[in-house]
């Protein structure tokens, strides 16, 4: 399924906090939003699913847009931290009232996310009693019980331990292969790079960035100071290896570490010094 975002203003009072012109989120596709705190990322995703209605534009799913019938709604899962839970209630309870609120509680499939989770044990306990993981993991199960074709995730892996994050990055992978539309916010470039084909870097409410990580094969970017630049060139056009001119005499390679040696023992034969000044991920690198 679609998310289509036209001409989307969001203020608060005067202060303009999201001014989109277009964004579209493709089917069986995984989007990154990076920014920095306060860019708007939180404010774009509660426009996506109608929590913030009073905004300029449109925003469309399945070509429905959501303010006019928010029962589409019905096929889009949302990881937000802000989202509460009744914490004087059990996991369970959450669980089927959330659930039910949608119409379509599967107690089977809620008991098998549970033991993915591994939370099974504590959702006859009160919420209040959980640990930070443990709510989160009690808001990502109601959020993936009922298969969402788009989720919409911010932050998502914040405060999990590294085995639900392995578990959860490799179902994310899964549903999207199968059709499922994915958009997560995150902070750690990583989490991105290893799940999203494309990028989106907002700031101050605006796309400054749009970057397509399909269209980059390796994962570094290093940036090279040579004595002798022609020669450097000649063994890299000669490699085949795409390089950019910086400035100062700079040159930024895309490379593999393993090629990157054989790069080094070829510029050693030919005594050609050079110093590797940074580097960096695709995603940093492309942030400069
Ligand atoms: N209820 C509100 N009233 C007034 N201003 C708000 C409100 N909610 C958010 N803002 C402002 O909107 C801007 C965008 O906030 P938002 O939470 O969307 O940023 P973010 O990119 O998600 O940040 P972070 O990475 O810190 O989570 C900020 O300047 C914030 O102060």
């Amino acid at each position: 399924m679609e998310i289509k975002i036209e001409r989307v203003v969001k203020k608060y009072g005067v202060m303009e906090v999201l001014n989109i012109d277009q964004m579209t989120f493709e089917s069986g596709k995984a989007y990154g939003i990076i920014g920095p705190n306060g860019a708007g990322k939180t404010t774009l995703f509660k426009c996506m699913t109608n929590i913030i209605s009073d905004y300029e534009g449109q925003i469309t799913i399945g070509d429905i847009p959501v303010t006019e019938d928010n029962s589409v709604l019905s096929h889009v899962g949302i990881v937000l931290d802000g989202i509460s839970v009744y914490k004087d209630r059990t996991g369970w309870f959450n669980i089927e009232y959330f659930s039910g609120l949608r119409g379509n509680f599967n107690p089977e499939r809620a008991e098998q996310l549970a033991r993915e989770l591994e939370i099974s044990e504590y959702l006859h306990g009160k919420v209040q009693t959980y640990s930070y993981g443990m709510v989160k993991k009690l808001i990502l199960l109601i959020a993936l019980l009922h298969e969402p074709k788009i989720l919409i995730l911010d932050e998502p892996f914040r405060g999990l331990d590294a085995e639900t994050v392995t578990w959860f990055k490799f179902y994310l992978k899964q549903m999207t292969s199968k059709g499922m539309t994915l958009i997560i916010s995150s902070h750690v470039r990583n989490d991105i790079e290893s799940l999203c084909q494309e990028v989106f870097v907002i700031k101050k409410g605006q796309i400054v960035k749009h970057i397509d990580l399909g269209a980059v094969t390796d994962k570094m970017i290093r940036d090279i100071e040579t004595t002798n630049q022609e020669a450097l060139i000649l063994i890299l056009e000669d490699l085949n290896y795409y390089y950019q001119l910086r400035e100062n005499g700079i040159i930024r390679l895309n490379i593999k570490d393993e090629r990157w040696s054989d790069v080094k023992s070829r510029l050693n034969s030919q005594e050609i010094d050079i110093t590797e000044l940074k580097k960096v991920h695709i995603l940093d690198g492309n942030l400069n």
